[in-house]
């Protein structure tokens, strides 16, 4: 795979970053490259090192503006990623590809629109409708008998782990503790990933309740592990707090790598939310 010449930009939305790779006006990367593509150019070390890579790429859909794709760094492409669509919007913005304050963004996960705040004509705050989430454990999926998985357990790496599970459009294991310092993050993040419960593998999220309003949280991401900031996992960690009335519907989560708030909203006997926060451009590079 060639990669001379290769233009990107690199973002990060809470430190959770990515490659952003332009292909609204044509594929820059081989559709059946794209796997391989991501997984070398995130290694970190080797070359840029990122959590996964971002394309801009036309859509197909009337109601769309544009297309979000996203790749794990292993990879794999999820549905949906809530600091990723930050920083695609804003490359989107900035770059004057779709010059829209309210962008329409077709994405895995259905069409999520981007309520951009600008200054000077660069995007600097983004406001995300998430749309409608769902706790049913045969749309997770989850391998239960329960038709939602609320605050049950599920024996992980020898031990009985209450949690509740939940889609974004993309699948979230949200686990409820005293302190997030005394989760060993290494041992339960990937022992809930990769658990034979989920067949599709699954974002693991440890929450610390400060308040009705307020969260400390820490995530494993699916396909990934670490990272400083997951928004999908924000979004899930609060709608699942308050679907159990631990929580209101506006939150401030405070993660590794900075805060985003989230606000919940009902609609058709359904739970939906949206997100707010920032994304940063850090540098555009050229492969050699
Ligand atoms: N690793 C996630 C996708 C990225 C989500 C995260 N970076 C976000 O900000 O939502 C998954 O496989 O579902």
């Amino acid at each position: 795979m060639d990669l001379k010449g290769l233009k990107f930009s690199k973002m990060h939305g809470l430190g959770n970053d990515y490659i952003v790779i332009d292909e609204s006006e044509g594929e820059v990367v081989a559709e059946d490259e794209k796997p391989e593509f991501c997984q070398n150019v995130c290694r970190s070390g080797f070359s840029i090192g990122s959590d996964g890579v971002i394309f801009v790429t036309p859509s197909s859909s009337k109601e769309a503006d544009i297309r979000f794709r996203i790749f794990n760094d292993d990879g794999t492409e999820p549905e949906m990623c809530g600091n990723g669509i930050r920083c695609f919007s804003k490359f989107v913005y900035d770059n004057k590809i779709i010059e829209k304050e309210i962008l329409k963004v077709e994405t895995l996960a259905g069409l999520k629109t981007v309520e951009i705040t600008s200054k000077n004509g660069i995007a600097t705050f983004f406001k995300v409708d998430m749309g409608l989430s769902t706790f049913k454990t045969a749309e997770i999926p989850i391998k239960t008998e329960e038709k939602e998985f609320l605050n049950n357990e599920l024996f992980v790496d020898g031990e009985n782990i209450s949690m509740t599970t939940v889609s974004v459009g993309n699948p979230h294991a949200v686990v409820l503790t005293d302190s997030v310092d005394s989760i060993d993050l290494n041992r339960f993040g990937p022992a809930i990933e990769t658990h034979e419960a989920f067949p599709e593998k699954i974002n693991a999220h440890f929450v610390e309740i400060i308040s009705k309003n307020e969260i400390i949280m820490l995530t494993w991401e699916r396909g990934v592990g670490y990272t400083h900031a997951c928004g999908t996992g924000a979004t899930s960690s609060v709608l699942a707090g308050y679907k159990l009335s631990e929580l209101d519907n506006n939150v401030l989560v405070h993660l590794p790598g900075g805060e985003l708030e989230i606000e919940v909203y009902e609609k058709d006997g359904e739970l939906g939310a949206f997100m707010k926060g920032d994304a940063e451009l850090v540098f555009t590079g050229e492969m050699v």
